[in-house]
């Protein structure tokens, strides 16, 4: 059997996909791979940073972006203010001798180029999507619309991980009704550091679900 490998989307940008990501990627023993970073920190750090230092990841398990981009916004726009065009052929599955975590960027309908979305990228990979979803209040249209979105293109969805405080009738209409696998839930962590988030996925997660 492959190494199992994952697409970490999100129902929008800022919703835990990067933290989510470090802490599947650690449980896993994973490689992870950002293909499109739009916008770096003041010390020109992107979500692979920090991702290797919520995992704890050697550089050898960080895969290089296929694009660094300087703009946090829209990677469509990103991209057309550093006068590139993000291209679907620099966007192939690398080859990894063991698991794959690939975080997306934004929504899965954020727009890479002008006629392209992330979506159908995900759709061509045909890797199963984990969805990270918030718990607060509006997650229940954001999360049944990107279940419908990726539905729409055959895109293969594992389940949904909830980011947030528990709120159990939120988190269950939505699987039911969008009849998609529960994954579990990260609570909000007070320290974002690798013991305390491997604990909380330990807690909130089981590894069979991933494969592993
Ligand atoms: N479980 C958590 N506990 C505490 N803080 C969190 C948690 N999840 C996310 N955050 C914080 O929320 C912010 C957004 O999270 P994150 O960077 O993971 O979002 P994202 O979905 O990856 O965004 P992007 O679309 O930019 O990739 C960050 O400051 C992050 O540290
Ligand atoms: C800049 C941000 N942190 C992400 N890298 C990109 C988010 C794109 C969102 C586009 C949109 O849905 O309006
Ligand atoms: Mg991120």
């Amino acid at each position: 059997m492959s190494a199992p490998a994952f697409v970490v989307t999100g129902t929008d940008t800022g919703v835990g996909k990067t933290v989510f990501a470090a802490a599947l990627t650690a449980a896993l023993g994973a490689s992870y791979w950002k293909p499109v970073q739009a916008g770096l920190d003041a010390d020109g750090r992107g979500d692979s940073a920090e991702v290797a230092r919520l995992a704890g990841l050697s550089d050898r398990r960080i895969l290089p972006e296929s694009y660094v981009l300087h703009t946090p916004c829209s990677p469509h726009l990103a991209a057309e203010i550093d006068r590139t065009t993000i291209v679907p052929e620099r966007l192939a599955l690398p080859e990894t001798d063991g698991p794959l975590v690939i975080e997306g960027a934004g929504g899965a309908l954020v727009p890479l180029t002008r006629s392209l979305l992330y979506a159908d990228v995900f759709a061509h990979w045909q890797v199963p999507a984990i969805i990270v979803a918030r718990t607060a209040l509006g997650t229940i249209n954001h999360s049944l619309l990107t279940i419908e979105a990726l539905r729409a293109r055959a895109v293969p969805i594992h389940g949904i991980a909830f980011v947030g405080d528990a709120n159990e009738d939120s988190e269950a209409t939505i699987c039911e009704m969008g009849e998609v696998a529960r994954l579990g839930r990260l609570p909000r962590l007070e320290r974002l550091e690798p013991t305390p988030l491997a604990i909380a996925f330990s807690r909130g997660f089981r590894m069979e679900d991933f494969g592993a």
